[in-house]
């Protein structure tokens, strides 16, 4: 596109959070100076949507928006790019000049490529259920996860690696399993459309009360887990403890109240991904023989002995 239409700078973005917290992640920028992917930095640090006023026109119409930015002399282009009426996110092409009807209809060409591509990416990577993301997208997200936390650990004594140091600085990673109570019986009481209702609805609650940054996968069934990304197991309970206060303080059509409990992890580099699922699962599990309706962490149980120390695979040591 940069190089089709002459134009200063292309550049994309996606878009993250819902209504009025909505914000621009710049995926890529294509200028005279070449071609710029964002950081990780860049991504946990989104600009808010307001602030570019022709790209929440577009967002919010799911139309082409035209802006001459007077100071510059710069046309601004904003193309929808939306897949299933949603729109994920912005192709913005700055020029010299308004795009003629010709580029116009190159950039649709284009675009609907784009689109097509990403509904299949959506597909495979999606539950259909809930839209949320899949045990096949999970178990790639968490070894990415995992291949970037070895990476640091590597690059730890390494004097010239200061940035990626600081970017472990930034937080750590976790992961809790959460799991609806009783479903059976939401099952058995309302039947499968009403608990397939609970589920959608269950999606929404948990997409409001997270961060955009923090991945929500559909693990099969009324199983749910987020990978989250935090300062300190305090954020991680805090967001947590949000996502069950507004679950059980929702009313689910015909059902009524609904609770989940969660257990969760601190995952290491050294970790495996049946170790940290197992480990949640242990949390949960407390969490729901403790009366349900909680969040339970594993190394908190462990601290109190509710739970025993996992065996590595290589040890044949076991500590109880
Ligand atoms: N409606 C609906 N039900 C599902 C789906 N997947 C699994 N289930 C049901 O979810 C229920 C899970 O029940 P259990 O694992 O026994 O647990 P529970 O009743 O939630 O009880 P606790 O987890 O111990 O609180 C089963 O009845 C499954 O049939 C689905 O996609 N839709």
């Amino acid at each position: 596109m940069f190089e089709l239409v002459k134009a200063r700078e292309v550049n994309l973005h996606k878009i993250v959070g819902d209504g009025d917290a909505r914000a621009l992640e710049q995926v890529t920028h294509v200028g005279s100076d070449g071609v710029r992917y964002a950081t990780e930095a860049e991504i946990d640090d989104p600009q808010p949507i307001g602030t570019r006023p022709e790209i929440l026109a577009c967002v919010e119409n799911s139309q082409i928006v035209r802006r001459e930015l007077k100071e510059t002399g710069a046309y601004i282009h904003c193309f929808p790019i939306s897949v299933d009426r949603r729109v994920l996110g912005v192709l913005e092409v700055s020029c010299d000049r308004p795009l003629s009807e010709d580029d116009l209809g190159t950039a649709e060409g284009f675009l609907g490529l784009y689109r097509n591509y990403l509904s299949l990416l959506d597909y495979s990577e999606r539950d259909t259920l809930t839209g949320m993301l899949n045990r096949k997208t999970f178990d790639e997200s968490l070894s990415k996860i995992l291949a970037g936390m070895a990476a640091m650990q590597a690059a730890e004594n390494d004097p010239s690696a200061v940035r990626r140091r600081r970017q472990q600085e930034d937080g750590n990673h976790w992961l809790a399993v959460v799991d609806v109570d009783h479903f059976k019986r939401i099952n058995d009481h309302f039947g499968h459309l009403y608990g397939d209702e609970v589920l959608i609805l269950l999606a929404r609650i948990m997409r409001e009360s997270f961060r955009h940054q923090d991945k929500l996968f559909r693990f099969g069934g009324e199983e749910f887990v987020v990978t989250l990304r935090a300062m300190s197991e305090d954020e991680v309970r805090t967001a947590l403890e949000r996502f069950r206060t507004a679950v059980e303080n929702y009313v689910f059509p015909q059902v009524g109240q609904v609770t989940v409990s969660a257990g969760y992890t601190h995952i290491s580099a050294s970790d495996t991904i049946p170790e940290i699922v197992g480990r949640a699962d242990e949390a949960l599990y407390v969490a729901k023989e403790n009366g349900r309706n909680q969040i339970a962490s594993y190394e908190a149980a462990l601290r109190a002995g509710k739970v025993a120390v996992r065996d590595k695979p290589d040890n044949d040591i076991e500590l109880f």
